[in-house]
């Protein structure tokens, strides 16, 4: 691990001491400062204006009691976050997730990438990241309704088009956006297309945000193959989960010309050696909300691991796009033993800090979540704008506006890496081009 300048560390131990027991929270904050030695030797002012203790700490975070009653009439309690973490860029921006693990230190960590991430992709959105340790798996559609019309009933009152605009995340798509959609509407009586995005398509949705991550992470790490006079061509590869990211970044690893041969979720691995079939992962996961071991009921030449290891399977590219910290140091070792070339994180801090630096170390492409999975939020923003306009556009209008914001992101990276004498390094890249934006916004704001 790098380590820290001395003012940097002061920063960090307060970190420590201000939010004790939120592990994930310390750890996406360490890995941003220790990018930031360089920058604050260069721009001493952001260290007298204290912009980083600023960064770290949110401009507001709300905890909310969500009671609700399952199909039996039985009454469950839920606790509701919303983590509003800095809004120098534009209103705070980042999606719900909905999961038993979610606690503040998981909110937190999420939010404070989200501020980094949305400053490289040039939108005007700031960072904030909200959800609940419900747990949608098993639920019938109606308490899946009852839950959300629950939870935004304390929600509605802290977001607005100008103001905070969340999303999905891990068990937050399509359905639960749509009933929180239509509970903000039935409290506000107003019909405000801009304050949520990831919204169907017949009420203010954009083409392409379903695909957004997924194909915006491939296009990522795509950019970053080049560099190396490469491409997905004939590459074999692995993409973890099986839900949104997992689904789209497997569907644009095969435009491409990749083979995708295993997907997992949290019970087991699928593997396909032919290249996986999207469309049927589509219609389990999707469609009839299936777990992926029923993939090989319908390919009988495909094999099933319960509790399998995804990462043990040689790949030249792998794509992590299930949770943070599904990559340890170990795993990573093996991934670059086996050959693999190239990861692109779909999900957000997928990778252990030793994994991170075995991949550094081996000089492998290395594409980190705030910069390779940007692209959905970055269509977020884009949805936002089709909203403000009262318009909606076509999708390959869309998705050439995806495929060059995520060209534009890969680029302001491997330049920074570059100018700070790391080529190649793309969490320096990120780390310091996306806060050097928010830090100079800050500055500007005066002590606010
Ligand atoms: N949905 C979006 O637009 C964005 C999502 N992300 C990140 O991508 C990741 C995946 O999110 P989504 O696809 O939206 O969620 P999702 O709820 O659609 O899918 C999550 C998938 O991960 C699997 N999973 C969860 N824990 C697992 C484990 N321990 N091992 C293997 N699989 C596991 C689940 O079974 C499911 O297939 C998360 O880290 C999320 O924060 C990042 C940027 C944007
Ligand atoms: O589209 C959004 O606002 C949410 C995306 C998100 O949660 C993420 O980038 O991690």
């Amino acid at each position: 691990m790098a380590k820290l300048d001395e003012k940097l560390e002061g920063v960090y131990q307060e970190v420590l001491k201000r939010n004790p027991g939120e592990a994930e929270f310390h750890q996406a904050v360490l890995e941003v400062l220790e990018s930031l030695g360089p920058v604050v030797s260069k721009h001493p002012e952001y260290l007298e204006r204290k912009i980083i203790e600023r960064i770290c700490e949110p401009e507001r975070q709300i905890i909310f009691r969500v009671p609700w009653q399952d199909d039996k009439g039985k009454v469950h309690i839920n606790r509701g976050f919303r983590v509003e973490f800095n809004s120098a860029l534009g209103p705070y921006k980042g999606g719900l997730r909905f999961h038993p693990s979610v606690y503040l230190g998981i909110i937190k960590f999420l939010g404070f990438e989200q501020i980094f991430k949305n400053s490289l992709t040039g939108m005007p959105i700031g960072g904030g990241k909200g959800g609940s340790d419900f747990d949608p798996k098993g639920k019938s559609d109606d308490e899946v309704m009852r839950f959300c019309q629950s939870f935004m009933t304390e929600l509605y009152r802290h977001i607005g088009e100008h103001t905070d605009v969340p999303a999905g995340d891990i068990g937050v798509g399509g359905r639960e956006i749509g009933y929180m959609f239509g509970q903000y509407k039935r409290i506000t009586n107003r019909w405000e297309a801009g304050v949520l995005t990831g919204k169907g398509l017949k009420f203010g949705g954009s083409l392409v945000r379903t695909e957004a991550t997924g194909y915006g992470a491939a296009f990522f790490i795509n950019e970053a193959l080049k560099t190396r006079k490469d491409s997905f061509d004939g590459k074999t590869c692995l993409v973890s989960g099986s839900g949104n990211v997992a689904i789209y970044t497997i569907e644009k690893i095969h435009q491409l010309g990749g083979r995708c041969i295993a997907c997992s979720d949290s019970n087991g691995v699928i593997v396909d050696e032919k290249g996986l079939d999207v469309g049927l992962i589509k219609q389990l996961k999707e469609v009839e909300r299936r777990r992926i071991q029923d993939y090989a009921s319908f390919h009988k030449h495909a094999t099933y691991v319960p509790n399998g290891k995804i990462w043990e399977i040689p790949c030249q590219v792998a794509m992590p796009s299930a949770t943070q910290n599904e990559i340890n140091g170990k795993d990573a070792a093996t991934l670059v033993k086996n050959g693999c070339l190239a990861v692109g994180e779909g999900a957000n801090m997928p990778t252990t800090p030793e994994g991170v630096k075995v991949f550094l170390d081996a000089k492998i492409v290395y594409g980190p979540g705030k910069a390779a999975n940007a692209g959905g939020v970055a269509t977020s923003a884009l949805e936002m704008q089709q909203n403000a306009q009262r318009d909606s556009w076509k999708f390959d209008y869309t998705e050439k506006r995806l495929e060059d914001i995520m060209v534009n992101i890969h680029q302001l990276c491997h330049d920074i890496a570059e100018e700070y004498g790391a080529p190649g390094n793309y969490v320096l890249g990120a780390n310091i081009a996306g806060f050097t934006k928010v830090a100079d916004a800050m500055v500007a704001h005066g002590l606010v």
